[in-house]
This record gives structure tokens, C-alpha cells and sequence, in this order.
């Protein structure tokens, strides 16, 4: 059984194929497409395409999309094109059962790069398309900084800054090019669209397409115009959305499910760029896309494939709520913990009495209070579900050190929005938060690539993992004695927590914390249990 052979008899095996013909969608999509989408990673797979493909499956739309990849060309060199842009999703749901579908709605891949001169081309073809509604982004949150940690351009940011829109490297840069050809074809208008969990996510595309125009302006390449059109909300958009569907890597116990099918296509492939992928993606049932409803050049009909189209101010709600509240800070606090603590699945740490309490004391006494209810969504509803059926899901491969990938980025939204929001109440004080600085100090225990059995582990990768790790590298287990400041670079740094944690009272709580869990080998189960017991 090959994927680009699909044929009906795998309908008996449980497969769901495509019933549209495939053939027009991609003619009809290459003539005129109306979305293309950058970051070919598992979740636009699992999530995103999916949906449309359940739009063709119902006949409620007519065009697939176009996806492009900008960073990590192997994603469509390995998983894409060999399999003629298919692939194949398996929802592995909490009562065990399992749904494949063969999803067709991917019709075209591109690799974004100005060196591979036809590629380029035809990206610039489609930005000059009338029809093209919507470009959106899955390409975390590190995909939209043009910074380092002290807050100087990185260098090929300023790189691009000083060539101009011919041959960017950024991924923002592209998109600012690309978008150059389609204000040259008239000012046509497009929505950006943003889907990673950062907060405000529009914002962050919004922020760095128009640094690239000024600077672009400034230096010459392009026209005045240019910028007032990037600021031009009536030409283009930049919304927000919220995203919500645990998608893991490829696992290898559902490539060997496949294989039992006969399934063919199940190579696990790391590219050297360290996305994991494969012909398939699996992840759970469970699924949410609120996005704010403004698309100047209209949109297709997501409301079909149960995406949720409200105003700027709900999904500001919804996201607070889920990615400050009641699920991302939860991974977080589980990816910190479980790979200080050896495990290598979510669900099994859920079966940890302490880390299991941790994830309730943040998610209900400390996150629930400064959480506002979106309305399209329960709150109540939506912590219960993540704490009883989602994160214990025993059939999700979901891996600790798959979450702890890049926390330095995810910390201001996981758990600064919610501690500016107890410095900032009247009722609550900042001081009394607890599990939230236990989390932290975890994580500068972490960083010290030292498990609690005093074993070294490799850390997950992060922008700013080698720089952090110098402040903690001379942290020995059983040390008594730390340098006052050892800390103090980490935790100080507003760009890490969104806040001086010093200056609001949660610094030495933290350093406490954390001298508890490197007092000996076995400390970080002791700490963890002093405090939730
Ligand atoms: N996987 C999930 O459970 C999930 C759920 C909700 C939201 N998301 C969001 O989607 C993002 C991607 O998740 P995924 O599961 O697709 O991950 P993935 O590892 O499968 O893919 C990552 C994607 O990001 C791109 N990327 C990485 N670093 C980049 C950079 N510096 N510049 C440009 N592109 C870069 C990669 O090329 C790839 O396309 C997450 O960071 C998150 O914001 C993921
Ligand atoms: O995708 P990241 O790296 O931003 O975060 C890791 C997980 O917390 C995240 O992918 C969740 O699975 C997701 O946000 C669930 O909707």
C-alpha cells in the first residue's frame, strides 16, 4: 500500500480517501488558488489541511492548497514530493480507536527559496494571483523574530536589510518580497495569517513584514507606497488566531500499526534541521482554529471544517486562555519536569502523583483565576477536557522533549502573561504564586543538562540554550554555596518572562526553589514533593 497508489480496496482497512476528483482540485488551485501556507511541519498536516480536505471530502469548496516551506527545505523534498504532496493522518483517539485518512487537499509544494530561480518564480506568480486570499503561517514562534535576546537584528535580518527584496534569507523577509510582487500588481489585497501559539500572533507577522518594508524603504529598494500598503488594514490584514490540536511527532508505534495494514510509506524522517516528520502525522481528536474574521480579499468557507470566525477581542480571550492557562503552560510544566525526570510520554507523567498535582495547582489555583471566559469557548469545559482526557490520552506518543523545544520563547506567554496579571490585580499577589516559580526553577534546573539522577540528558533545542546554560554551567549537584547572582542573568531578563521577576517580588523564591532541587541527586522528587504534598 503506497500512498500515491491509494486505491478503494483500503477502505476495508479503515482508510477514509479523498472523494473529490484530485486531478481538477490541483488544476483548478494552480490557476487560480486562493491559499497558500508556509511551514509544512505536522501540524498544517494534522490540523489545517485536514479541514479542507474534509471541505473537498463534502463538496463545499473547490480549490486544495499551496504549501511552501522557507527554513527547512527537506520537509518537502523527503515528505512531500515523493508522495506527490499526500499524506496520511492518523487520529489516535482516548478510547483507543484509531481513524486514517488519506488527505489530497495539499496540492502543490514549494520550496521558498530565491536560489532556486523557478520555485521563486512561481511563488511570486501566485502572490500576483487576484485570487489569493490568504497566506498563512505555522513556523513557531522564533519563525517571526528578527532579534536576539539583547534585542539587536539578527545577521541575516540585517543582511537583508542592507541587499533588499532580490534574495532574502529571513522567512520574513520572503513573505515581505512576495508580497512586494503583489502590491506591484495593483495593491491587491490579502490576508497574512499567523497560526502559532504566540500571543498575538498577528501582531508578530505584522511587526516583522513592516520592519522589512522600512528598512527596505529606508535603503531604497522600494517605494513609500509600498509601506502604506503593508500599514493598510483595508489591503492588508494581519489577524489573530488560536490553534489547538496536540499533533506529535511521527511516532514509531503507529508506523508499526501502518505496516500491520501493509501501509508502506512510514519512514521516520529528522531532517538536519531537526523537524521531525514522515508521509504520515498523527494526533489527537480534539481540535480548535478561532480566528479573527478579517480577510480583505474574502476567505473560503472554514466554517465548513469547524473553524470559529469571531472578532479580534475573542480570540485575544480564547488564547489567554488556552496558551496562558489551560494547556500550553501544563506542557510546559510537564516537558520541564519530564525530562528532568526521565519519562518520555506526557500520559505516563500524568500517571505521576506529583507531576499530575503540579499541572492541576497551575491549571486551577493559579491559572483559572485571572482567566476571562471567550465565550465561544468554556473555559471549565476546556481545562477538564485537557486535564482528563487529553493529556492522559495513553494512545498519544506526545513527548515531553518535544514540547520543551525552544522554552525560552513559549515562558512570556506560558506564565509571564499570568504573572503581569497577578502584579497588575488588586486581589491577587504575585507573591503567592507557587507552582508557577517551582516550574521556573525547574527550568533553570533543567538547563544544567543534568537529570535528577545526576545522569547528563540533551536538552531540547532552543535559540538561546547555549547562552542560558553558560550561566548555570559550573552547578555541580550537592553544591551549598552559589554565587549570589548566579540566576540573575536568566531571571531578570524581561524578554524571557515578560517581566523582571526580581523586580516583582518572585526572584529569590525561584532561586530557593532551585537550590532545593540541586541540593543532591533525587532532589528535584523531593522538592516537587515538599511542595504538593
Ligand atoms: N504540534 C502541535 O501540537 C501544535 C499545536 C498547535 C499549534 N502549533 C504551532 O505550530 C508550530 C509548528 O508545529 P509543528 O507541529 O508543525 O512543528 P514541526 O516541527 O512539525 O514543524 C515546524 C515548522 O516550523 C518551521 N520552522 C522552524 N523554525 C523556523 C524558523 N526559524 N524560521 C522559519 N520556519 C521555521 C519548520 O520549517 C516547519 O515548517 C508550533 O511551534 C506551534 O506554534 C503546534
Ligand atoms: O508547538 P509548540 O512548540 O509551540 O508547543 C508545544 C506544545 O505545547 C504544543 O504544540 C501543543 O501541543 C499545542 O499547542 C496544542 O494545541
Amino acid at each position: 500500500m503506497k500512498l500515491i497508489n491509494y486505491e478503494a480496496s483500503w477502505q476495508e482497512k479503515g482508510y477514509e480517501l479523498p472523494k473529490y476528483d484530485r486531478e481538477n482540485v490541483k488544476k483548478a488551485t494552480k490557476e487560480n488558488p486562493t491559499w497558500l501556507h508556509f511551514g509544512a511541519g505536522n501540524i498544517f498536516r494534522g490540523f489545517v489541511a485536514a479541514g479542507l480536505n474534509n471541505m473537498l471530502n463534502e463538496g463545499s469548496y473547490d480549490r486544495g492548497v499551496i504549501v511552501s516551506e522557507g527554513f527547512d527545505y527537506e520537509i518537502i523534498e523527503k515528505a512531500y514530493k515523493p508522495y506527490d504532496d499526500l499524506s496520511l493522518l492518523v487520529i489516535l483517539k482516548a478510547d483507543g480507536n484509531i481513524e486514517k485518512k488519506v488527505i489530497g487537499s495539499v496540492v502543490e509544494s514549494i520550496v521558498a527559496d530565491t536560489q532556486r530561480e523557478q520555485e521563486w518564480e512561481r511563488l511570486k506568480e501566485i502572490y500576483r494571483k487576484p485570487s489569493l486570499q490568504m497566506v498563512s503561517f505555522t513556523i513557531t514562534e522564533k519563525g517571526y523574530s528578527l532579534v536576539d535576546s539583547n534585542g539587536e537584528y539578527l545577521a541575516i535580518v540585517a543582511k537583508d536589510f542592507a541587499e533588499g527584496c532580490e534574495k532574502p534569507v529571513h522567512i520574513m523577509g520572503k513573505t515581505t518580497a512576495l508580497l512586494y510582487e503583489r502590491y506591484k500588481q495593483g495593491e491587491l489585497p490579502i490576508a497574512l495569517v499567523s497560526m502559532d501559539n504566540c500571543s498575538h500572533n498577528g501582531d508578530k507577522v505584522f511587526e516583522a513584514v513592516e520592519a522589512y518594508a522600512q528598512n527596505w524603504v529606508k535603503n531604497g529598494f522600494v517605494e513609500e507606497g509600498f509601506l502604506n500598503y503593508v500599514r493598510d488594514k483595508n489591503k492588508v490584514a494581519f489577524p489573530w488566531s488560536m490553534i489547538d490540536k496536540i499533533t506529535p511527532r511521527p511516532d514509531d508505534k503507529v508506523r508499526k500499526v501502518l505496516e500491520e495494514d501493509g501501509f508502506e510509506d512510514t519512514d521516520l524522517i529528522i531532517t538536519s534541521k531537526n523537524t521531525y516528520t514522515a508521509a504520515f502525522v498523527n494526533a489527537e481528536e480534539t481540535e480548535y482554529l478561532v480566528i479573527e474574521d478579517t480577510f480583505p480579499n474574502g476567505r473560503p468557507p472554514f466554517e465548513k471544517a469547524g473553524f470559529i470566525f469571531t472578532d479580534r477581542e475573542t480570540v485575544d480571550k480564547v488564547e489567554k486562555m488556552k496558551v496562558c492557562t489551560c494547556l500550553n503552560p501544563l506542557h510546559t510544566a510537564l516537558a520541564i519536569f519530564g525530562c528532568l525526570l526521565s519519562y518520555e510520554t506526557i500520559w505516563e507523567e500524568m500517571k505521576d502523583p506529583q507531576l499530575k498535582e503540579l499541572v492541576y495547582r497551575i491549571g486551577y489555583d493559579e491559572g483559572m483565576p485571572v482567566v476571562v471566559n471567550p465565550g465561544v469557548i468554556n473555559p471549565e469545559e476546556f481545562i477538564k477536557a485537557v486535564l482528563e482526557l487529553r493529556l492522559p490520552n495513553p494512545f498519544m506518543p506526545d513527548a515531553p522533549q518535544r514540547i520543551a523545544t525552544d522554552t525560552s520563547q513559549k515562558l512570556p506567554i506560558r506564565f509571564g502573561e499570568t504573572i503581569k496579571a497577578y502584579h497588575a490585580s488588586d486581589n491577587l499577589k504575585v507573591t503567592d504564586l507557587t507552582f508557577i516559580p517551582l516550574t521556573i526553577a525547574g527550568w533553570c534546573r533543567y538547563l544544567m543538562g543534568i537529570d535528577d539522577q545526576g545522569n547528563p540528558f540533551t536538552p531540547s533545542p532552543d535559540p538561546l540554550l547555549e547562552e542560558l546554560q553558560g550561566y548555570v554551567k559550573d552547578v555541580k549537584l550537592g553544591d551549598t554555596e552559589l554565587k549570589a547572582d548566579l540566576l540573575k542573568p536568566i531571571l531578570s531578563n524581561e524578554k524571557i518572562f515578560a517581566v523582571n521577576l526580581y523586580e516583582i517580588g518572585l526572584g529569590s523564591k525561584i532561586e530557593g526553589m532551585f537550590k532545593e532541587m540541586i541540593a543532591s541527586s533525587g532532589a528535584v522528587r523531593e522538592t516537587l514533593k515538599k511542595y504538593l504534598q
